[in-house]
């Protein structure tokens, strides 16, 4: 009777389910696509490299960095690569987890200096910065839980990449460093704003200010690192330990990892009311489905 109960409240509210707002795909900037086409054709002209997506059987995808000649340096090409990737995931519906990496060793030396000296302009800069901010800022909100693999140096737009997943991980040599100031930058793809939200304000601001080295135990202290890799004398290999530590998030089924995703995403970003009204629509998105149902009826006890 309880169930029947149940799964006739969950055919009701699951009509409202195709009403949840959309989390997914929602652009940052609304009405420019003239921009968008004009910044695309220009990321166009500077070639290199790539961005290797591989979804697994598991639910875990593994998103790789690929331009080893420049540090993993991000080229034009590769900036659109990226963000036909958060396309494809935002559409993942058997998803739950995903692990960003950098290819040979390190993680990802920003932006191709090369495409950085030519776009020079501010308009270009600016058009290239809200490119990179929508996508990493979708990338953050993907209804999967996201963990960057930090090996070697994360810099400047590297630095911020890893501050659109929910987690970072850091080897124990590996280091991020928010270079922008050096070169007479500040962030611009998000990593600010972030980075605030991650480790708080004076942290940030000390970051940003002196443009320091951040090594895996001190970014594990102000909370940037959410562990240290063992060295690679173990037996596993740092996108095996990566996989491990994820799953103790991403067990059980996919629409309920991504709802837990979702949830946490609404309430980190919406004013308390809409976080509120989007929790129900989610609540009401798994309550009474299979998952649900399944454990009723084994009387689940959590001992
Ligand atoms: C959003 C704003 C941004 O991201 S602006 C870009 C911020 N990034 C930087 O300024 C990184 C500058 N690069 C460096 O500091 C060093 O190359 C680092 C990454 C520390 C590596 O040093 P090291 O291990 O000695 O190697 P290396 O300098 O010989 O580099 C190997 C080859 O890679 C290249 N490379 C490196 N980073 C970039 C980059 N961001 N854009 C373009 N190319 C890059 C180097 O120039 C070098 O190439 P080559 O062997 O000299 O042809």
């Amino acid at each position: 009777m309880v169930l029947r109960c149940v799964g006739h409240l969950h055919q009701l509210l699951y009509r409202n389910a195709s009403r949840i707002p959309r989390q997914r795909g929602k652009a940052v900037y609304s009405g420019a696509s003239e921009v968008w086409n004009e910044i695309k054709k220009k990321l166009q002209a500077f070639p290199g490299g790539s961005v290797d997506l591989i979804k697994k059987e598991s639910g875990i995808a593994v998103l790789t960095i690929n331009n080893p000649d420049r540090m993993n340096a991000f080229s034009g090409t590769m900036m659109l690569e990226l963000q036909d990737h958060v396309t494809q995931l935002e559409a993942w519906t058997n998803g739950k987890g995903l692990i960003v990496t950098g290819a040979a060793g390190t993680f990802c030396s920003g932006s191709d200096l090369n495409a950085v000296r030519a776009l020079s302009n501010s308009e270009d800069g600016i058009k290239m910065c809200m490119f990179m901010q929508d996508t990493l800022t979708r990338l953050l909100r993907l209804p999967l839980i996201s963990v960057a693999l930090v090996e070697g140096r994360a810099l400047g737009g590297g630095a911020e990449v890893t501050t659109a997943c929910d987690f970072r991980l850091m080897a124990l040599a590996s280091e991020i460093q928010f270079v922008h100031k050096q070169i007479g930058l500040v962030p611009g793809w998000g990593g600010a704003a972030r980075l605030v939200r991650i480790v708080g304000s004076e942290n940030a601001l000390k970051l940003l200010s002196s443009a320091q080295k951040v090594n895996a135990s001190y970014a594990e202290q102000i909370g940037l690192s959410d562990g240290v890799l063992s060295p690679l004398e173990t037996l596993d290999t740092t996108l095996a330990q990566a996989e491990k530590w994820l799953s103790d998030f991403t067990g059980g089924p996919s629409p309920v990892i991504q709802a837990v995703k979702k949830v946490v995403v609404s309430g980190r970003e919406l004013p308390l009311q809409d976080a509120l009204r989007m929790e129900r629509d989610i609540f009401g998105s798994v309550w009474g489905g299979p998952a649900n149902l399944e454990a009723l009826a084994l009387k689940f006890k959590h001992k």
